[in-house]
């Protein structure tokens, strides 16, 4: 059973089997199974409360299981946690940095108990973007070069793995935008594997691969994000207003299914925008006037909501 773990965990940069966990005798985190793919951008989504930090420091070590299995870069956490974590990087909430150092000295005073040298902080420095103000005060730092300064010391061992909890959280749109480059360009250059936090998909969907949604500790979709896309667009549906409905729902049918009437309205589920026009041509044709058409379809916060909704219902 193990060997299987194991084997299967090769292909991935994060998996967990089972993962479990209980603050004083209170369920946590219930029977996770990530996935994470070495070289994707893995969204962990959840409202607040979900259990995204918790999942995070078990990650880390930082928590020890109740049950359950993690595996990072192929290891299991369980046997081969120092040199497993070292191809780590991680950033919990908000970076921990001396603000009457500079940035620079902030990551020198890192460096050195990492070992680290000094072209590797230059080169971290100028890959966030702080090169210009490092030897400024942290104090003076806005709150996006304070996160850019903590990612920079995440990065300092170069890790293969980036694990970041909220890490846009509080930043304007400047702050977001910056961010969210910044980690395209790591995963596009270094091939770095990331796996970040966000109780906001608008706020990560336009840098993720990957999406996972936990609800009160329980994984309630996982895969790529393009799926999710799918999943709300099967959920769109076409308004008409015609000046008679019974007869329309007659006449479409055969060819595009059941339809029902709500709010003066028919309304059909539709794959796709060509059916629109089907269904439009047909009614024409059938001597049936068109007054009004609406095509309606979630968002895909929208579909996060309401994933995360029906799964409270089910609870
Ligand atoms: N030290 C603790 N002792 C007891 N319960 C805790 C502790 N830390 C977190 N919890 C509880 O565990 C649950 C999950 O918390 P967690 O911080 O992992 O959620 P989250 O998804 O990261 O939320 P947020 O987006 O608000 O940070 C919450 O119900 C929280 O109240």
């Amino acid at each position: 059973m193990q060997e299987t773990f194991i084997k299967t965990a090769k292909e991935q940069a994060i998996e967990t089997k089972n993962l479990s966990f209980n603050y004083k005798g209170i369920p946590i985190i219930k029977g996770l199974d990530l996935k994470v793919e070495r070289g994707s951008i893995y969204g962990f989504l959840g409202p607040n409360g979900a259990g995204k930090t918790t999942t995070i420091r078990l990650l880390l070590g930082l928590l020890s299981p109740k049950e359950g299995k993690i595996s990072l870069l192929g290891s299991s956490l369980n046997i081969n946690r120092g040199t497993i974590l070292k191809k780590v990087g991680a950033l919990i909430e908000t970076p921990s940095l001396y603000d009457h150092l500079s940035g620079y000295d902030n990551l020198c005073v890192v460096g050195k108990y990492r070992n680290v040298g000094n072209n590797q902080i230059q080169e971290v420095l100028n890959l966030v973007k702080l090169y210009d103000s490092r030897e400024k005060l942290v104090s003076q730092y806005s709150l996006g070069m304070k996160q850019r300064l903590g990612l920079a010391m995440a990065l300092l061992d170069k890790p293969d793995v980036l694990i970041l909890d909220e890490p846009v959280n509080g930043l304007d749109p400047m702050g977001i935008v910056e961010t969210r480059q910044l980690l395209f360009e790591l995963n596009e250059k270094y091939g770095t594997t990331i796996f970040l936090s966000s109780h906001l998909l608008t706020e990560i969907e336009k840098l993720v691969t990957h999406v996972g949604i936990i609800n009160e500790g329980r994984l309630i979709f996982q895969g790529p994000i393009a799926e999710l896309d799918k999943f709300s667009k099967n959920a769109a549906v076409v308004k008409i207003g015609t000046t008679d409905h019974i007869r329309a729902q007659k006449i479409l049918q055969d060819s595009f299914g059941l339809s029902k009437v709500s709010e003066g309205s028919l309304i059909f589920p539709f794959k796709n925008l060509e059916q629109v026009n089907q269904i439009t041509i047909k009614l024409v044709a059938a001597g049936l006037p068109v007054y009004h058409i609406e095509v309606q379809q979630d968002s895909l916060e929208k579909t996060f909501i309401k994933l995360t909704q029906k799964a409270n219902e089910l609870i």
